[in-house]
């Protein structure tokens, strides 16, 4: 059996990923979402847990990972984020695997990857999506939420490769800076068009 195409979908922080994600999930499409395995393994009793204690001893407690005191830790010092990521990472590949495998004979699956250009991994999927809306429309999302401050949101920035470098290195850009409903005709056609590359990649 055919392996399905494998399409990995990011962004930067705001951009509408998760939102656009669950409209590949709506139209029938697997959707692996990176960011949700993370948090299972880093919740309580996941498998994570004990590792992270040991690396950065009082970061977690019975509900698992403390997250913000997490991210406090290592945002902001490099070193400490890569020994994090040195962790995490190579657990979230071997679920992404067993994901494809699972899904074999399905014409396609999507990788909700948040980090896909930063962390590497653009070359190990067949097509790349970015979703994308103006900086200004990305501001205003963001600096809406809950905890979030205009310096987290400065650093967050410089973390993640600038929107238009992405956005070049796209197979297909959704756009989010419109309504949901012409992003949503944006996505359906999206996959009929990766639907009729996959039968192509079928025929003899
Ligand atoms: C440090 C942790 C616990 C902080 O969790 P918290 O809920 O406070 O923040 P959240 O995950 O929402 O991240 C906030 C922003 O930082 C970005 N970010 C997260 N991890 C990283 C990273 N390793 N490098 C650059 N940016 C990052 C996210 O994309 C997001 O835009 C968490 O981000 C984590 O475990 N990160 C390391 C694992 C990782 O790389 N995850 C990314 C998906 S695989
Ligand atoms: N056309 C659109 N497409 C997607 N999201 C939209 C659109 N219009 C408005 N939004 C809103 O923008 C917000 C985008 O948030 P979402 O959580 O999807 O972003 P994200 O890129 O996953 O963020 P993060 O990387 O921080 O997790 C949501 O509140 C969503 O309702």
């Amino acid at each position: 059996m055919t392996r399905p195409l494998i399409i990995g979908l990011t962004g930067s922080i705001g951009m509408g990923k998760s939102t656009v994600a669950a409209m590949f999930e709506a139209a029938g499409v697997p959707v692996f979402d990176a960011d949700a395995e993370v948090r299972a393994m880093q919740g309580p009793g996941g498998a994570l847990v004990p590792a992270i204690e040991k690396a950065f001893p009082g970061s977690t407690d019975e509900n698992g990972v403390a997250r913000d005191k997490l991210g406090a830790l290592v945002f902001g010092d490099p070193e400490k984020l890569a020994r994090l990521e040195a962790i995490v990472h190579p657990a979230v590949a071997a679920r992404r695997e067993a994901f494809v495998i699972e899904h074999v004979g399905a014409p396609m699956v999507v990788f909700d990857i948040p980090l896909l250009f930063e962390k590497g991994g653009a070359e190990a999927v067949d097509k790349v999506i970015v979703v994308s809306a103006p900086a200004e429309t990305q501001r205003m999302r963001v600096l809406a939420r809950p905890g979030m401050t205009e310096e987290k949101f400065a650093h967050i920035l410089e973390l993640q490769v600038p929107d238009s470098q992405k956005r070049a290195r796209a197979d297909h850009v959704i756009d989010t800076g419109t309504n949901l409903e012409k992003t949503e005709d944006a996505v359906i056609a999206l996959i009929a068009e990766l639907g009729d590359s996959y039968s192509a990649r079928q025929a003899p």
